[in-house]
């Protein structure tokens, strides 16, 4: 099979070029230019032999796609997963060039992923990995060329090693070229908070526009990771309940509300939520159909589907985690128009904006407050979804579409004024 059927092939691909061609319509884009804006730019496909602990060699594949360099360096988080596909990496770099462009960063759009279950290593097996990945796609990589940051499966560690190994290549200290660091490692203030801090300040604002109060407001999260627990915590010290939280292997509900710090802690003992006393046992597919306020999804793609789109029970869909929602559950969830969906590009993007910032930091070596993070954070937000409910308005258009439109055209607008080279 061909790289590009490889790519072409997958449902997370199709998912996210399906959202493409509808906005590309509406734009009534010139047939080079969508292609142009639509295909991934490079597909880097890497082979990692790594030492076990044990003395075996175990082989790893990992990918990094860079979708667009045309607006700026690529941008975009590395993802350690065992069902990590080419595909599925495209399809998430495809979205980070809309989300960059969608909040005026000066970035294009990439991801990076490897194959594997990082629940089987040891930690100094998963150091040997994250070095090796960086090692294997330095030359593609770099402050000017394209900046990975974390996402499902790594953390600030895994960002050290890579950036320690890039940097050792360099001969000097050159924290820019990756984001989601330690603080002191060059890590921004604010950034681990970011991406579920943001989704919360989405929910705030969109149920504020529905004139539902915070009391009143219930919330669902699948996925009690990075995402799902910040944005968790926000929307609880906001005054709501967080009536039910999962990972990968189950739930947990408490219609009263969950205690979010002892889940955190139970987490951090056991590695997962299985087991957590405070509230009922239930599994990820009843949480998408409780009834609650907000539904946040914040684990994998393609878990809101033509089967659960016609069962959900929230009033607001945040979509924390990228592309969770398929394409024909968007229909199902259009013809209903009961739900108000605050689309992946726009509801996640506080931690590419932060990312941003710390990018920034690094490169001035000057460090901002934590308050001045969030109220430069807040201030984009803010700026972000009057765009999207302004386009959306003159379009008459979903809020995803909306928001791709903002997005895709900014790329497609900068590449046919750059013209061809050669
Ligand atoms: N980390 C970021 O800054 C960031 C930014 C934007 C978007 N995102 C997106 O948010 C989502 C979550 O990322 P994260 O950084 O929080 O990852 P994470 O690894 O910190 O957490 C992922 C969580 O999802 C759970 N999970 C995994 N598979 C699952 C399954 N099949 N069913 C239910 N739960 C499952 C995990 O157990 C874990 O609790 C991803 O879609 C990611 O692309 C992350």
């Amino acid at each position: 099979m061909s790289l590009e059927s490889t790519v072409y092939q997958s449902t997370v691909f199709q998912q996210a070029c399906r959202q493409f061609d509808i906005a590309a319509d509406i734009l009534q884009m010139d047939a080079s230019v969508r292609e142009r804006t639509k295909r991934p730019r490079r597909c880097v496909i890497v082979s990692m032999p790594v030492r076990m602990d044990d003395g075996r060699v175990e082989i790893f594949e990992g990918y990094r796609v860079q979708h667009n360099l045309s607006t700026g360096p690529a941008k975009g988080g590395i993802r350690f997963h065992h069902d990590v596909t080419l595909g599925e990496v495209a399809a998430l770099a495809m979205w980070m060039s809309w989300k960059c462009s969608l909040a005026g960063l000066p970035y294009g759009g990439a991801k990076g992923g490897v194959i594997v279950d990082t629940r089987k290593l040891s930690t100094t097996e998963l150091e040997r990995l994250s070095r090796r990945y960086m090692q294997e796609i330095l030359p593609f990589i770099g402050p000017n060329v394209d900046i990975p940051a974390p996402d499902v499966g790594t953390n600030e560690q895994v960002m050290a090693w890579m950036m320690d190994t890039y940097s050792n290549h360099k001969g000097h200290f050159d924290p820019g070229v990756i984001t989601g660091k330690p603080i002191v490692l060059g890590g921004s203030l604010g950034r681990r908070e970011a991406t579920g801090e943001g989704v919360a300040w989405f929910v705030k604002s969109y149920l504020q526009d529905l004139g539902i109060e915070p009391e009143k407001t219930t919330v669902a999260i699948q996925g009690f990771g990075n995402v799902g627990s910040e944005a968790g915590h926000a929307l609880y010290h906001w005054g709501a309940e967080v009536i039910a939280i999962s990972d990968y292997t189950g739930g947990v509900y408490n219609a009263k509300g969950l205690d979010l710090k002892a889940a955190q802690a139970w987490v951090a003992q056991h590695k997962t939520l299985q087991g957590f006393p405070g509230g009922e046992p239930i599994t990820n597919e009843q949480l998408m159909e409780l009834e609650c306020t907000v539904l946040i999804p914040a684990a994998l793609e393609r878990v809101i589907t033509e089967q659960n789109a016609g069962k959900l029970r929230c009033r607001v869909l945040a979509e924390g985690a990228n592309g969770p929602t398929t394409n024909k559950a968007d229909e199902i969830l259009a013809q209903r128009g009961d739900i108000e969906i605050i689309p992946d590009v726009l509801c996640n993007s506080g931690g590419v904006i932060v990312s941003y910032f710390e990018w920034l930091q690094n490169q001035q070596n000057y460090y901002w407050t934590k308050n001045e993070v969030f109220d430069k954070l807040y201030r984009m937000l803010a700026k972000a979804k009057a765009s999207v409910e302004e386009t959306k308005k003159k379009y008459n258009c979903s809020r995803r579409t909306a928001a791709l439109l903002l997005g895709i055209s900014r790329v497609a607008e900068a590449k046919s004024k750059r013209g061809l080279f050669p």
